[in-house]
């Protein structure tokens, strides 16, 4: 498969980030500490993934890691010695959100463990996939901690509370078969066939209109935000203002007249 190096001028430490058509594909590379998210990691990620937003060359984002561990949390011996203070005074986790951010479809390809931060980060992303190796937990508990980017908020409205409870609870992890019929993830799939299933998935999302996608994105998410009468009164506007675009002239044209449409993202 062809991948070429993206952003030739940037060199990452912590991640390493190719190409393939529309779609970026960011991979963790801390291997010796199971793709453990230290701050530089997280600092490269936010710059990339805001790079890969920015340029109109991209329609989705694949994240994965290796065929061990997609992240086995926040990195443990760079929190180990920091006091209340500090870690309130730098705002430590104030940017490791800002993935939720991005405005292209981000999927998560998860080979191996993802557990703690490694999990919270996989939950932020659009789409899971899972290889069958793929573990998932949150096992702050067991290091005196609770999670901090969102475990606790985002695993109930994915599982419900009693199955989120007894993950936090417990620190306990479950396997990928488990995660599919939790409806964690969308699919799981050979470890060796994972990257390839995601990349497969993300051409086919990067090949519609990128501002369509955009908004079917966001719609969805903010069902997370809000109630459902609140939420039908988003999707409409948002639905409404598709009006506005060409390629919303383009899609239905082009089905009424039998051909393909041909997406301008305007
Ligand atoms: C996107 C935003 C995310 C923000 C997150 C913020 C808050 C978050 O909620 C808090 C956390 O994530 S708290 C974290 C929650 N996560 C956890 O509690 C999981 C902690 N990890 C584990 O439980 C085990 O390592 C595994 C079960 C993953 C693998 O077991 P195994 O196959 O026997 O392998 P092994 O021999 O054990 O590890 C190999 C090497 O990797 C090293 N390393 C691994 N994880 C590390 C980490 N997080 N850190 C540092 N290093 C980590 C390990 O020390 C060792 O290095 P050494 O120099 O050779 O000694």
């Amino acid at each position: 498969m062809f991948r070429k190096s993206l952003f030739r001028f940037s060199t990452y430490n912590f991640i390493n980030v190719t190409q393939k058509g529309k779609v970026a594909l960011i991979q963790f590379n801390r291997p010796k500490a199971m793709n453990a998210l230290c701050d530089g990691l997280i600092k490269e990620l936010n710059q990339v993934t805001q790079e890969i937003d920015a340029n109109p060359e991209y329609g989705s984002i694949v994240i994965t890691g290796n065929e061990k561990a997609f992240a086995a949390g926040a990195d443990i011996k760079e929190m180990q010695d920091k006091s209340f203070p500090q870690v309130q005074n730098i705002q430590m986790l104030a940017s490791w959100e800002n993935l939720t951010n991005i405005k292209k479809p981000i999927l998560a390809a998860v080979n191996g463990y993802a557990l703690g931060g490694g999990f919270e980060l996989a939950m932020m992303c659009d789409i899971i996939y899972a290889g069958e190796n793929a573990k998932f937990g949150l096992p702050e508990i067991t290091l005196g901690t609770i999670p901090g980017c969102g475990g606790t908020q985002r695993l109930i409205r994915a599982v419900g509370k009693s199955k989120a409870m007894e993950m936090t609870l417990t620190g306990e992890f479950i396997d990928a078969q488990t995660a599919l019929s939790y409806g964690l993830v969308s699919k799981v799939v050979p470890v060796q066939n994972l990257v390839d299933e995601a990349l497969k998935v993300a051409e086919k999302i990067a090949s519609f209109s990128k501002p369509v996608a955009a908004l079917i994105k966001d719609t969805i998410n903010e069902a997370e935000n809000i109630g459902l009468r609140e939420g039908v009164k988003y999707e409409r506007k948002a639905f409404y203002s598709t009006f506005a675009t060409q390629d919303r002239k383009e899609g239905m044209s082009a089905f009424v007249e039998k051909r393909k449409p041909s997406w301008t993202d305007n």
